[in-house]
């Protein structure tokens, strides 16, 4: 496979590759990436690098799926690999110096100041008013979705499935929703080659949505502006979706070599009809929010100027329902459906794993790495 692959990179990219993007190329033409390199300037921000120091690579068995917590730490300190225990070990000194700088910091904070949880990187996680507002908070990428931000959205619904909101939320910062996956996600790839990689990927993307699957409470999309790929397939799992009418609707996973995800080739048709579903999902037709709204993916939209007054008006009002009867209430509508979700979700990521090794997938990949294309 990675010489099929190879022989398309080296046929249809050998200048531009090879002046920017040096680790992809090596990667794709079998000389494999220095991952010892990846690795440090991973670990420059990862508490993993404790186990690291003081245990070296990475020697327990992997966590199971619900145990997200200890699967992300275990995630994590495998991501490390090679890297040289004195290296970790001095990555961890700096790193839990910076936390004990900014938590003397924080400790002037006056305590009612705000209820913001804090240790996420690419999300904003808030509790108030009976709700938990997770945001994703990568404006100046549109919030495209990189594996941490899988990792983290994972362990903020497991922490809001517990905490005594009655509601949960998820949004963007900035003028997009989401435009999906992070294609750079791509680009990292360990010493097992693209075929680890991609193994990896489906496993961590089951997980992802086997946590919207399982999430116990009303779950919202708050949808403000325009959304792409896994951000949009998703919806099909959340109780109600509100968009502002500047947001758009897009899943062009044909044009990315790639097929359908988060449950999205069971839940579209059942939604808006198989005709329509295939008009999305396999010629990428983008749809307007009144489109998607009169095909039954959104609740209802809003103008834009009053899209966040107006929305969490009714948030506020909603989430002083009684939340054990709002709880049993989804849990009725969803529940007989959940064995059939989870298995629509296993297989649309074993069919993704496939994908992501095929030639137009990488292709189409590195079309955009290289500024060659974009939505
Ligand atoms: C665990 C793995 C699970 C995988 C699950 C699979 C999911 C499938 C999908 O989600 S498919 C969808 C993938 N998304 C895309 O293909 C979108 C690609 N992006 C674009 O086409 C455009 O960026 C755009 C149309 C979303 C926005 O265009 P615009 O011109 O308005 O803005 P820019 O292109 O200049 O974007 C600003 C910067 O953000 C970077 N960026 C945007 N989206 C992504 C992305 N999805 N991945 C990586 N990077 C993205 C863009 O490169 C710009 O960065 P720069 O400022 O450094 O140049």
């Amino acid at each position: 496979m990675a010489g099929a692959v190879g022989r398309v990179v080296r046929r249809c990219y050998p200048n531009a590759l090879r002046r920017l993007l040096p680790c992809l190329y090596r990667v794709y033409t079998g000389e494999f990436l220095d991952i010892t390199l990846c690795s440090t300037v991973k670990a420059k921000s990862n508490p993993q690098d404790h186990a690291r120091a003081t245990e070296g690579p990475c020697n327990t068995p992997k966590p199971g799926v619900f145990d997200l917590i200890n699967k992300a730490k275990w995630d994590a300190w495998n991501a490390l690999g090679s890297l040289p225990k004195e290296t970790a070990r001095q990555n961890y000194v700096d790193l839990v110096s910076g936390l004990s700088s900014s938590s003397d910091s924080s400790s002037q904070v006056k305590p009612e100041a705000d209820r913001k949880q804090s240790g996420y990187e690419t999300l904003v996680v808030t509790s108030e008013d009976g709700i938990t507002k997770i945001m994703m908070n990568r404006p100046a990428k549109k919030n495209a979705m990189t594996m941490r931000m899988y990792e983290e959205i994972m362990l903020a619904l497991k922490a809001a499935s517990k905490d005594d909101s009655a509601i949960t939320v998820l949004t963007g910062n900035g003028d997009y929703y989401s435009s999906g996956n992070d294609l750079t996600n791509f680009t990292d790839i360990p010493s097992g080659g693209v075929e680890e990689k991609a193994k990896n990927s489906a496993i961590l993307l089951r997980d992802f949505v086997d946590c919207f699957i399982d999430f116990p409470k009303p779950l919202i999309a708050v949808v403000n502006g325009p959304a792409v790929g896994i951000s949009v397939t998703i919806l099909g799992l959340f109780e109600v979706v509100y968009a502002s009418d500047r947001a758009t609707f897009h899943t062009p996973f044909s044009h990315l070599g790639q097929s359908p995800e988060g449950c999205s080739s069971y839940t579209f048709p059942k939604i808006m009809g198989p005709a329509k579903a295939a008009e999305m999902l396999i010629f990428g037709k983008k749809l307007t929010a009144a489109e998607a709204c009169a095909q039954g993916l959104v609740t209802e939209v809003f103008p834009d100027s009053t899209f966040q007054k107006e929305v969490w008006t009714r948030l506020k009002a909603y989430s002083k329902l009684p939340p054990n009867a709002m709880r049993i209430s989804k849990q009725m509508i969803r529940n007989r459906e959940k064995e059939k979700l989870h298995a629509v979700n296993a297989e649309e990521s074993s069919t993704l794993q496939e994908r992501w090794l095929s030639d137009e997938c990488m292709n189409a990949i590195m079309n955009f790495l290289t500024r060659k294309a974009k939505l």
